[in-house]
């Protein structure tokens, strides 16, 4: 891909039916559990990107064995062991799925990556571990580059997290937890975002026969062993978001096939978001979920504190709506990829919308469209954003596609297929 991509600009209905390959938080909640489990597992169609990638590697540098060269990963459990580089790249997942792997390795293991990642907050995982027993060198920050100097175990226990920031810290805690001396009894100190993301983790521990209990303040992890198991992964439906998105804009029909019939995945709730926004969606036969639109965008006043990673594409719908929108509950998007509040301000204006950012969230207004370059702020989300506003202004670029590579690094050759798929 160049380094400018010309986005296609479409007025057509679209009409495509769409195969997308597996999620990226499944694939990276799979590739902890089977490292940290009691045999070999195999993955089947797991999400191949820089992100998961990533994780296969800072597995591996631990002495997982990852064989990723075949259509299925074989991951097969060694001892975990230091002196060991992670690169965490600009994956959230990375950075702190990790560190608690870390800790229970035997050796000093740093973690660092993009520059980017060094502003990703990540205090309150640095925080718990120290408060479980864990010995870890940083700036003063918690953020990277830190150094984790495991011993091979982890006492584990009860613990106050802040994860106000980012639910990958519960997440990242409760996945290595069964494996700590005495479990993980975790209390929230403040407040939440993604809660579907943590249902996620505790629905993949119970498939690998970890006992998770819900407690007043938070969630109880009892020691004993991970189960492997074979996997066969969710489709991305964050990744469908633009797809089904295009529906919407053109007035035509798009269906992503193989769609879960119950999802802890954010994506889970397009149904009901894209309904908001105008579109009639159905479950076709052969188990996709079809969204057809008629043109008309309605706005969307919603808060998207759960489902915080689907904002970038909504957004990009709420400038071609025809009326203003209001989206809250998503302070948290500051500290993504990039601040994304503030690049959504930056690009749905350069596009002629007026935008009105609020501590948590962004006011959404449709202006007279105009022709823009965009940039990526290498995020992958922000890309297909500005391929979704592409299809209804002509002459909408985005300078750094490649970010998309972070989970689907052949968007553009997909976004091509499914506008060319016209029947
Ligand atoms: O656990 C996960 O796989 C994720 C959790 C969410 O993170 P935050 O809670 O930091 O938003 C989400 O935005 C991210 O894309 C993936
Ligand atoms: C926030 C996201 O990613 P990460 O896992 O890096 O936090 C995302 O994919 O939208």
């Amino acid at each position: 891909m160049s380094e400018v991509w010309t986005t296609p600009h479409r007025s057509a209905p679209v009409d495509a039916v769409v195969a997308l390959p597996g999620s990226k938080s499944l694939t990276a909640r799979a590739l902890v559990l089977a490292a940290l489990s009691d045999g070999p597992s195999r993955l089947v169609r797991p999400l191949r990107a820089r992100d998961t990638d990533l994780m296969a590697g800072a597995l591996r540098a631990l002495g997982v064995h990852v064989r990723a060269d075949g259509a299925d990963w074989l991951v097969t459990p060694g001892d975990l062991r230091g002196p060991a580089e992670v690169d965490a790249g600009l994956a959230g997942t990375v950075l702190r799925f990790l560190p608690p792997v870390a800790a229970l390795a035997t050796g000093p293991v740093r973690v660092d990556g993009d520059a980017r990642l060094r502003d990703r907050p990540n205090a309150g995982l640095i925080a718990a571990l120290r408060d479980l027993g864990v010995r870890i060198e940083d700036d003063g920050r918690g953020r990277a580059p830190f150094t984790v100097h495991g011993t091979g175990r982890v006492r584990g226990g009860a613990v106050t997290v802040d994860a106000s920031e980012s639910s990958q810290i519960v997440s990242g805690l409760l996945l290595a937890a069964a494996r700590f001396d005495e479990g993980i009894d975790l209390t929230l100190a403040g407040g939440l975002p993604s809660m579907p993301h943590v249902e996620m983790t505790v629905e993949s521990l119970r498939e690998h026969g970890v006992t998770v209990t819900a407690t007043d303040g938070g969630w109880r992890v009892t020691p004993g062993p991970i189960t492997a198991r074979d996997e066969v992964l969710e489709p991305d439906l964050s990744n469908a978001a633009p797809f089904l998105a295009a529906a919407l804009v053109t007035g035509g029909r798009v269906t992503v096939g193989d769609w879960p019939t119950a999802t802890t995945q954010p994506g889970g709730r397009l149904d009901q978001l894209l309904g908001e926004m105008g579109a009639s969606v159905t479950r076709t036969d052969d188990g996709g979920l079809q969204v057809t639109g008629t043109g008309v965008v309605r706005p969307l006043v919603a808060d998207l504190g759960e489902v915080g990673e689907l904002t970038p594409v909504l957004a990009a719908l709420c400038a071609l709506a025809e009326g203003p929108s209001r989206l809250t509950g998503i302070g948290h998007l500051r500290g993504h990829e990039t601040d994304r509040l503030q690049a959504l301000d930056e690009v749905l204006t350069a596009v002629g919308a007026r935008v009105e950012q609020l501590p948590d969230g962004l006011v959404v207004t449709p202006g007279p469209r105009r022709a823009a370059r965009l940039d990526s702020y290498a995020d992958h989300r922000m890309v297909m954003a500005g391929a979704v506003l592409g299809l209804a202004i002509a002459g909408v670029e985005v300078a750094d596609p490649g970010a998309v590579s972070k989970t689907l690094p052949d968007f553009a050759d997909r976004w091509s297929a499914m506008l060319g798929a016209d029947r």
